[in-house]
C-alpha cells in the first residue's frame, strides 16, 4: 500500500532561532535549543500517498486544497525524492517518480505562533521518508520546509546546529536528551490569541536581519554562551538556571522584534500580565501555591486567556498503522471532502 500516515509534535524554543543567513536553504544565524511537546495534546497529522494514477502533486491543509507550488514544499519533496533515488541498496522501486497526494491537519490553530509550520513540515518529511524508505538524518530536509521543523523530528530536548557549510549539510538537529530524562518537568501553553499573526516568522525575521543592531549583538555575544549554559542546565536538571536562561532569551527575542523597523509586536497586554505573574510567583517562592489556579485568576479581565494546554516533554514523530487513521481515501481524496 503506497499510503503512510504519521503524527508529529510541536516544539518550543528555549534558545530562539531568529534570522537566516540563507533564505532558500533556510540556514540560521544562530544555534537554537527546544523542547519537543507531548504529541498527545498538540500535533500535525499527515497522510501521504503515491500512485501512478495521480497526474500532479496535490496538498490539502486543514480541509482546503493549497497550491503545491510553494518553493518550500517543492524543496522538501525534491530533496526526499533525490535521497530515495540514491538509497544505499541501489534499488529504486519507481515510487519516487509517481505524483503524491498529501492531506494534513493540525489539532491546534495554524500560523498563530504555536509552531504549526514546525509540526507540519516535520510530519510531511517524516511521512514521505517512510513512503520512500529513506533512512538517516532527515532533519536537514524538514529544515528546508520551515527552520524550526528540523527540531520536531526528535523527542526530548533538541539542538539545531547552525552549521557552517554553504550547502547546509551540517545545519541539522540532534537530540540533547530523550523525553524520559526530566519527567518531572511540566509545560503550560497559555494561548492568548488563536488568530493568524499579522507578520509571519519568516518575514518578521527577514526584517530583523535587515534593520536590527540588537540582533547582531544577540547572535555574536549572547546566544553562543547561552546555548552551552542551557544544555548544561538541561543535562543537570538545574531548573533555576534553565528557567532563567529561557526567560532571558525569550525577552531578548521580543526585544529584537521591537528593535526591528518597523517593529513587530507579538505580545499583547495579556502576555505581559502573564510574564509579570510568573515573576511574582517566583519571587513569592510559590512552590506550594497552585500555579494553574493563579493563572486562571489572572489577568483579571475574564476571557482574555483563550485556553490553557497542560503538557510535558514528549517523543518525536510516530507512524499510525491502522487504516482508519488515513486522511485520504483509496482513490487519494481527502476523507473529509468525500
Ligand atoms: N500540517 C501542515 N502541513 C504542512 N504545512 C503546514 C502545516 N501546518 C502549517 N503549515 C505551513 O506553515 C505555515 C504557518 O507557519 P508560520 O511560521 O506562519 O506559523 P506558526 O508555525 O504557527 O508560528 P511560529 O513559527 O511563530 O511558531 C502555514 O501557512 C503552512 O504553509
Ligand atoms: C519565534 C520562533 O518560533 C521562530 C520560528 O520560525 P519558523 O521556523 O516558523 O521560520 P521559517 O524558518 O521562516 O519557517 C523561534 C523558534 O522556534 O526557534
Amino acid at each position: 500500500m503506497n499510503i503512510v500516515t504519521c503524527i508529529a509534535p510541536v516544539n518550543i524554543a528555549v534558545i530562539k532561532y531568529w534570522g537566516k543567513r540563507d533564505e532558500n536553504l533556510i540556514l540560521p544565524l544562530n544555534d537554537s535549543v527546544s523542547a519537543t511537546l507531548s504529541i498527545k495534546q498538540m500535533n500535525a497529522k499527515t497522510s501521504v500517498m503515491a500512485s501512478p494514477n495521480f497526474t500532479e502533486d496535490k496538498i490539502w491543509l486543514n480541509g482546503r486544497e493549497e497550491t503545491f507550488h510553494s518553493q518550500r514544499l517543492q524543496n522538501c519533496l525534491q530533496e526526499i525524492r533525490r535521497r530515495a533515488k540514491q538509497r544505499a541498496d541501489g534499488k529504486d522501486d519507481g515510487v519516487s517518480d509517481w505524483c503524491v497526494h498529501v492531506c494534513s491537519e493540525n489539532n491546534f490553530p495554524t500560523a498563530a505562533g504555536l509552531a504549526s509550520s514546525a509540526a507540519g513540515y516535520a510530519c510531511l518529511v517524516f511521512a514521505l521518508a517512510q513512503l520512500y524508505n529513506v533512512s538517516g538524518d532527515i532533519s536537514g530536509i524538514a529544515r528546508q520546509g520551515s527552520g524550526s521543523a528540523c527540531r520536531s523530528l526528535y523527542g526530548g530536548f533538541v539542538r539545531w546546529h547552525r552549521g557552517s557549510a554553504s550547502d547546509g549539510s551540517d545545519s541539522i538537529a540532534t537530540q540533547i536528551v530523550p523525553h524520559s530524562h526530566w519527567p518531572e518537568l511540566r509545560i503550560l501553553v497559555l494561548v492568548v490569541s488563536d488568530k493568524r499573526k499579522k507578520v509571519s516568522s519568516s518575514s518578521g525575521m527577514q526584517n530583523s536581519v535587515k534593520t536590527s543592531e540588537l540582533l547582531k549583538h544577540r547572535v555574536s555575544h549572547c546566544v553562543p554562551q547561552r546555548t552551552e549554559a542551557v544544555i548544561k542546565a538541561i543535562i543537570n536538571k538545574d531548573f533555576e538556571t534553565f528557567a532563567d536562561i529561557t526567560m532571558k532569551d525569550s525577552n531578548q527575542f521580543h526585544a529584537v522584534c521591537l528593535d526591528t523597523f518597523p517593529p513587530n509586536v507579538y505580545m499583547n497586554d495579556t502576555s505581559h500580565a502573564i510574564v509579570n505573574l510568573i515573576h511574582e510567583y517566583n519571587i513569592a517562592s510559590g512552590k506550594n501555591k497552585d500555579l494553574i489556579a493563579s493563572i486562571r485568576m489572572e489577568p483579571h479581565e475574564p476571557g482574555l486567556l483563550k485556553y490553557l494546554i497542560h503538557t510535558e516533554v514528549g517523543v518525536g514523530p510516530q507512524v499510525l498503522d491502522e487504516p482508519h487513521h488515513h486522511l485520504l481515501t483509496d482513490a487519494g481524496l481527502p476523507k473529509v471532502l468525500v
